[in-house]
């Protein structure tokens, strides 16, 4: 497929991850154009990633075949309404904002658009990431294939049936890199507690994440219970961390996390 021309509006963490997965893929740095108001992040995009970037973003927009909209929830009005006075019949939206509905950006540009919302995440940034696409009726098979070719540079891709849908892909994997971390920084502090370096004890705890990530995925035949009571000797020391999690209500308290993250991305679909 030919590369299009790409221009993100907004250059932070998420759009740095996007372009990161993209120019390591191969796709042609001088075909991405990134904008941001303060100038700092994209020094940093162009001597990180050789990319073009501006602080105008009709400009950009105007020159792009593909806008990718990277602005938090909040500041997309503004963002619709300074883009409004361009034709984008020709142009395909792509939006990874949380919580905006796809019905919005209509009011937003004051035009109807072609978009599809997305839902990736950070590993993005080398490769391994996941995002979530939901495209309405009204898009093409071309304009699917086009994000769809995008994204998955950053890694896998899952398409959803309903824009619903998305809400869950934010809980199991936008949001959740985040869950994982506070889950390693609980580990470190707890080593460090104990008198571990904490350099020593981050090694430790992200190659066993990383173990138990790669032997999920390359066994998908296991349960993940199976995987765990592999780890699990009969009266041994896993036993007494398991039994640690259980009784603290680890399966309650996630479930908890899981429902008001999606519970909040319903409330900001009300607010924006
Ligand atoms: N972070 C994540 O893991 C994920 C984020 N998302 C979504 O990605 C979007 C961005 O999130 P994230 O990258 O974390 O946020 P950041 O705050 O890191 O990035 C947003 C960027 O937008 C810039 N910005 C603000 N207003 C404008 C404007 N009018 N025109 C152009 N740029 C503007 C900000 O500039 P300034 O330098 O002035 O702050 C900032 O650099 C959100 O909608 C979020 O829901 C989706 C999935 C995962
Ligand atoms: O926290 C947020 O709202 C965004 C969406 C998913 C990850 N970060």
């Amino acid at each position: 497929m030919t590369q299009q021309k790409v221009c993100f509006i907004g250059a932070g963490n998420m759009t740095r991850s996007i372009v990161s997965g993209l120019v390591k893929s191969g796709y042609n740095p001088a075909l991405i154009e990134a904008t941001n108001p303060s100038q700092p992040k994209l020094d940093a995009m162009v001597s990180d990633f050789g990319i073009n970037v501006s602080n105008n973003n009709v400009t950009a927009a105007q020159n792009a075949d593909v806008i990718v909209l990277g602005v938090k929830p909040h500041f997309m009005e503004v963002v619709g309404e300074e883009l409004s006075g361009l034709d984008l019949s020709n142009k395909l939206i792509i939006t990874i904002a949380a919580g905006v509905t796809a019905k919005r950006y209509s009011d937003y540009f004051k035009q109807e658009i072609k978009l599809i919302r997305t839902m990736p995440n950070t590993p993005t940034q080398i490769g391994v990431g996941l995002t979530g696409l939901y495209a309405g009726d009204d898009i093409s098979a071309e304009q699917k294939a086009i994000c769809e070719t995008l994204m998955a540079t950053g890694g896998e891709v899952v398409w959803v049936d309903t824009e619903d849908d998305l809400n869950q892909v934010i809980a199991l994997a936008g949001s959740s890199p985040a869950y994982f971390f506070l889950f390693l920084e609980s580990m470190v502090e707890s080593a460090v507690k104990a008198g571990m370096p904490e350099t020593a004890a981050r090694e430790m705890a992200q190659q066993a994440a990383l173990g138990a990530a790669l032997m999920a995925k390359q066994n998908p035949e296991l349960s993940l219970a199976q995987l765990r009571t592999n780890v699990t000797s009969k009266g041994g020391t896993t036993a007494q961390a398991v039994e640690t999690f259980e009784k603290g209500n680890l399966r309650t308290l996630v479930d908890s996390a899981m429902s008001n993250c999606i519970a909040r991305a319903q409330e900001m679909a009300k607010q924006y």
